[in-house]
């Protein structure tokens, strides 16, 4: 199986990256009927099988969960996870060849192995779908011809898709079939149903390509979603410690910080989360975000060419081919790391001070954003696109960090992210090792400006307020937030 983007013409690669069209509210007025009545069997149940499946049941499809032999006989996780949910579980002779749509919701390295043993299952005509197009894009896997072969990919962890279903809302989501694989035409119909049995439909659905989905979704997770996250916890934290300030309030500023500062982000853009600051701690928080964005420039681009010329996944792939040793044991360091290891303080931070008492995560905030945003509409990618694999999951990131810090969000997100965030953060920390040194606690941990008066030079502001509004991700947000109007607080 050869790199299938690699194998592309440039003209197709270029097509096939730029391909992202907004959908209309109008075009999902059929709901679920492509899908009502069909049967619909899951492979796996984890993060994203269990919490699609759940929707999906709630909005009347019929839906069953096929795992894998060892895990129904030693009833794993993933088999108490769909019967304690009530839903039927079999083996994959039970269950694939009855199945109209067979959604794949394992690992990305299972996926080879699990599509060779479930596609000779499949029955004339049926219709296979994936989350993430690894496994087609990357690995070049060929799919029987019969077969439709469509990705509905949530923009989020499993989790925020349940929670926001939950909600009343949804998570945006690209939809996309497989040009070697629509032989009935019927791809798109069942990509939208899907979409709206998930939710999808309510947030915002791009139907775009598998190839754009990969390319985006790999370099916003290494990057601002995951990997930025975690370089930036560990470093305020180990900062604050550093400079005196109480570890349990460290802890607890960082572990709740992330998701109280995005919020500000999901609802108004970088310019509402800047705008929660006083004028000369935004004017500060504008200033590191410079900086940070220099220094770690080369940084993004390295990720954004690595993952287009397929060195990412390669190298990744050899560390499946090696019982996943890196993935491993970067994870085991993480669970060491002091942040992780200290217990939040049982101290109040009320919403403002997370603001105010964290200019430096608000600037490590707007340069990822932002610079991931740059590095993906530079190779191609859709303003669109780049947005959601930005600016709007940040957020729903964040909330997993909120729930058990750097541990929670390695858990929910997919392998495949887990090792990219990973690879960013241990490149990235000793890039802004020079700049670390500078820091001081009036930019983390306590507040900006507490002992100055809160004057600014108004041509500076303007300035500065111009710099952040016009940014591409901004104009592209205002709008496809606009469409967000049923959004909900987290509560
Ligand atoms: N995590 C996320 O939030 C997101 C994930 N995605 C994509 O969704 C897909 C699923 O990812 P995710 O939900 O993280 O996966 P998980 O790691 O949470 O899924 C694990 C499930 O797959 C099963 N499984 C593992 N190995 C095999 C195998 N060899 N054969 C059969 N079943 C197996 C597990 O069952 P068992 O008990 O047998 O091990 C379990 O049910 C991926 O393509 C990912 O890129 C897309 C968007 C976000
Ligand atoms: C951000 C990581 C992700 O792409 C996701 C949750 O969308 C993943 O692969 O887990
Ligand atoms: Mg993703
Ligand atoms: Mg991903």
């Amino acid at each position: 199986m050869a790199n299938y983007f690699n194998t592309l013409s440039l003209r197709d690669k270029l097509n096939q990256l730029g391909k992202c069209r907004f959908m209309e509210a109008q075009e999902f007025s059929d709901g679920v009927s492509a899908l009502k009545g069909k049967k619909i069997v899951i492979v796996g149940c984890g993060a994203q099988g269990l919490n699609q499946g759940l929707n999906m049941r709630d909005s009347g499809l019929d839906v069953s969960y096929t795992l894998r032999e060892s895990a129904i006989k030693e009833k794993r996780q993933s088999y108490q996870n769909a019967t304690e949910n009530a839903f039927n579980v079999g083996t994959y002779e039970e269950l694939i060849p009855g199945a109209d749509l067979v959604i794949n919701l394992t690992p990305d390295k299972q996926h080879t192995s699990v599509i060779k043993a479930v596609m000779p299952l499949m029955k004339q005509g049926a219709t296979l779908s994936y989350s993430h197009g690894f496994n087609i894009v990357e690995e070049g896997m060929k799919i029987r011809e019969d077969l439709t072969v469509i990705m509905v990919a949530p923009k989020c962890p499993g989790s925020e898709v349940r929670e926001e279903y939950k909600r009343g809302f949804g998570v945006p989501t690209l939809i996309a079939v497989h040009p070697d694989n629509d032989p009935r035409g019927v791809g798109l119909d069942q990509a939208k149903a899907y979409a709206v049995a998930t939710g999808g439909n309510r947030a915002g659905v791009l139907e775009s390509s598998f190839v754009a989905e990969v390319k985006s979704d790999l370099m916003g997770e290494q990057t601002i979603l995951c990997g930025l996250l975690q370089t930036g916890s560990i470093l305020c934290f180990d900062k604050m410690v550093e400079k005196g300030v109480d570890p349990g309030y460290a802890s607890k500023l960082i572990q709740y910080g992330w998701e109280t500062v995005t919020e500000g982000l999901k609802y108004g853009g970088i310019t509402n989360m800047m705008d929660r600051l006083s004028n000369p701690a935004k004017i500060k928080a504008f200033e590191l975000s410079e900086e940070l964005k220099d220094i770690m420039r080369p940084l993004f681009q390295k990720h954004m060419d690595d993952i287009m010329s397929g060195h990412f996944s390669k190298t990744m792939m050899e560390d499946w081919a090696n019982d996943d040793k890196n993935l491993l044991t970067w994870r085991a360091a993480t669970g060491e790391t002091a942040f992780e290891k200290t217990p939040a303080a049982d101290v109040s931070i009320s919403e403002q001070e997370y603001y105010d008492n964290g200019v430096l995560m608000v600037a490590f905030v707007r340069a990822g954003v932002e610079l991931a945003y740059e590095a993906m509409t530079d190779s191609g990618i859709i303003g669109e696109s780049a947005y959601y694999e930005s600016l709007h999951e940040t957020p729903l990131i964040a909330n997993t960090i909120a729930r058990k810090k750097l541990f929670e969000m390695n858990r929910v997100i997919s392998d495949t992210a887990e090792y990219g965030c990973y690879l960013f953060d241990h490149a990235c920390k000793p890039l802004l090792a020079d700049f670390m040194k500078g820091i001081e606690t009036d930019v983390i941990g306590e507040t900006y400006g507490a002992n100055r008066d809160n004057s600014v030079d108004n041509a500076r502001l303007i300035a500065v307020n111009k710099a952040i509004r016009n940014h591409p991700v901004e104009v592209v947000g205002d709008r496809l937030r606009a469409s967000m109007t049923a959004m909900k607080p987290i509560v």
